[in-house]
């Protein structure tokens, strides 16, 4: 399970507003009380680049405060001509730690590949996305070979990269693709966002997306991290976690 990092100061708890750094402090509260459910954590960098310089350094300490054995994801969503992806893959895995990064495969081979000359570090490539607004270019179906581009995406990019260094993003609420994606890309791990508030099934993705070679790293952002607005909103985000924790192992266990 993925804890997503999606920390809004109009969604926090008031009280925390009282604190130098809220955002941080929200962070670090969360993270003590998830990690023993979470393998990774998930900052999606909207979140923190909209609050400035100020937001840069909440990252940067919640980076740092992040257990090291919790695999970290920079959900970030970036990708440009090969140049400037280069930096961008050194802003977030050199000058920030990060050990993965969400990459828009919109811009073809040279925007992506920058992100994996990077020794230890994953590139998780948007594929059949969670949102409504994916169906407008992903399920563009090629007259040549009858696939939707969220195919073509998958097949040619795993040309590119070893299976240790490549993840796709497919999201919960496209579980009747799961198999399909499954079948083309039958080594990658996935990254599954969508579960919770956008009401994706857990159940659905489990049953088609997970083998025995490799699984699903499911993130929850809302649902566990605004579980509660009170004081206590951290045990019970644990509670939250703990809940979606379990529920992936029973799965686990029924479809493996
Ligand atoms: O297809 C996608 C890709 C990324 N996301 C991001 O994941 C989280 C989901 O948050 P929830 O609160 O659990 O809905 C958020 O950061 C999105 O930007 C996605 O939802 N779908």
């Amino acid at each position: 399970m993925c804890v997503g990092l999606d920390t809004d100061l109009d969604k926090i708890p008031r009280h925390l507003l009282d604190s130098e750094d809220p955002v941080f402090e929200f962070n670090r509260q969360i993270i003590d009380a998830t990690h023993e459910y979470a393998v990774a954590y998930k900052p999606n960098i909207a979140f923190y680049e909209a609050l400035g310089p100020r937001g840069w350094e909440s990252l940067a300490k919640t980076l740092e405060y992040i257990p090291k054995n919790i695999f970290t994801i920079a959900d970030a969503k970036r990708g440009d001509i090969g140049n400037t992806s280069k930096l961008y893959a050194k802003a977030f895995f050199e000058t920030m730690d990060f050990d993965s990064i969400t990459v828009a495969p919109y811009m073809g081979e040279d925007s992506v590949k920058p992100f994996l000359e990077f020794d230890n570090k994953w590139v998780i490539l948007l594929a059949h996305t969670s949102n409504v607004g994916s169906a407008d270019f992903q399920l563009i179906i090629d007259e040549r070979d009858h696939r939707p581009l969220y195919e073509h995406v998958i097949i040619k990019s795993r040309e590119w990269a070893t299976t240790d260094q490549l993840m796709f993003v497919v999201g919960a609420t496209r579980a009747d693709k799961v198999e399909r994606i499954r079948e083309i890309a039958p080594e990658n791990f996935f990254l599954v966002p969508g579960v919770g508030a956008q009401g994706g099934s857990l159940e659905e993705v489990s049953k088609y997306g997970l083998n025995s070679e490799c699984g699903l790293l499911v993130n929850s952002s809302r649902g566990i991290i605004y579980v509660s607005q009170h004081e206590n909103f951290a045990k019970e985000a644990s509670k939250e976690a703990a809940k979606i924790q379990q529920e992936m192992a029973r799965l686990l266990d029924q479809y493996t």
